[in-house]
């Protein structure tokens, strides 16, 4: 992609180069909703150092983040869509499954389920995260190039990789760091399935502060990008598209 030609800024390029790379990038939300920032890569790329790199380095979370339509076409709801199904017959569940106004950054979570691949034994070692990552990449490739996947053949749940489905319509819905991946790897032409994972201060315990996390970035020569950004480039991207005929 010679994003030059499209008008992104300089920043996005590099991000986007260094995602077509399968390079890892740290990408900040937004002050006031999470502000914090996530070590990101594409789920396609992911080896063994890099979960390892992930849980030492950054300490969150690592998910993965999934296209809104291959998620659709592999049947993979939001966890609390599940839970509020289920508690039609449990109705603690329903006393414990997250509600408007419960999180004070957005109006909803994006989990979806947690899984393992069914080659792993016990799913948290690198090796076996790496292999669950990895295959969900496979799986949101295959689906978007039209092979009918059924995710039960290769995944079972629960699992420790936490999976997360974009917002259908992108950053134009909802601006976690779930669409925000998966926007930039429309960008960037690559597999839209994205491992995200917070970046947390050893010291505090809390989200690293974003000063820190840039710094964090020009120490490990790795793209800082913040999600304003990613907004600007994707009015960029759709207006390169071939509008759809109605
Ligand atoms: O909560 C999370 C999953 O561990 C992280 O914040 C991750 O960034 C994705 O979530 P979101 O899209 O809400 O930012
Ligand atoms: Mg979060
Ligand atoms: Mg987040």
């Amino acid at each position: 992609m010679d994003a030059g030609a499209n008008g992104y800024s300089e920043n996005i390029r590099r991000a986007v180069t260094a995602l077509q790379n399968g390079e890892m990038i740290l990408l900040f939300d937004l002050e006031g909703r999470e502000a914090e920032t996530d070590f990101t890569i594409p789920a396609t790329a992911v080896k063994p150092s890099d979960v390892r790199w992930m849980r030492n380095d950054a300490g969150g979370l690592i998910c993965v983040a999934l296209d809104p339509d291959a998620s659709e076409k592999l049947g993979l709801p939001l966890m609390a869509d599940i839970i509020r199904e289920a508690n039609r017959s449990n109705s603690a569940l329903s006393r414990i499954v997250e509600k408007s106004g419960d999180l004070k950054y957005d109006s909803r979570s994006s989990f979806s389920i947690w899984v393992n691949h069914r080659d792993t034994r016990t799913g948290i070692p690198d090796n076996d995260r790496t292999l669950t990552i990895n295959k969900l990449g496979e799986v949101v490739k295959n689906t978007l190039d039209g092979e009918n996947i059924h995710f039960g053949n290769e995944f079972r749940t629960p699992g420790h990789v936490a999976t997360l489905r974009a917002a259908k319509g992108l950053v134009h819905e909802r601006m976690g760091q779930t669409e925000l991946s998966i926007t930039l790897a429309k960008i960037a032409g690559i597999t839209p399935a994205m491992v995200v994972c917070e970046m947390l201060d050893d010291e505090t315990g809390n989200a690293l502060e974003k000063k820190d996390a840039e710094q964090y970035g020009n120490d490990h020569n790795l793209v800082f990008v913040e999600g304003e950004e990613v907004v600007e480039a994707y009015e960029i991207w759709l207006s390169s598209q071939p509008q759809k005929k109605n």
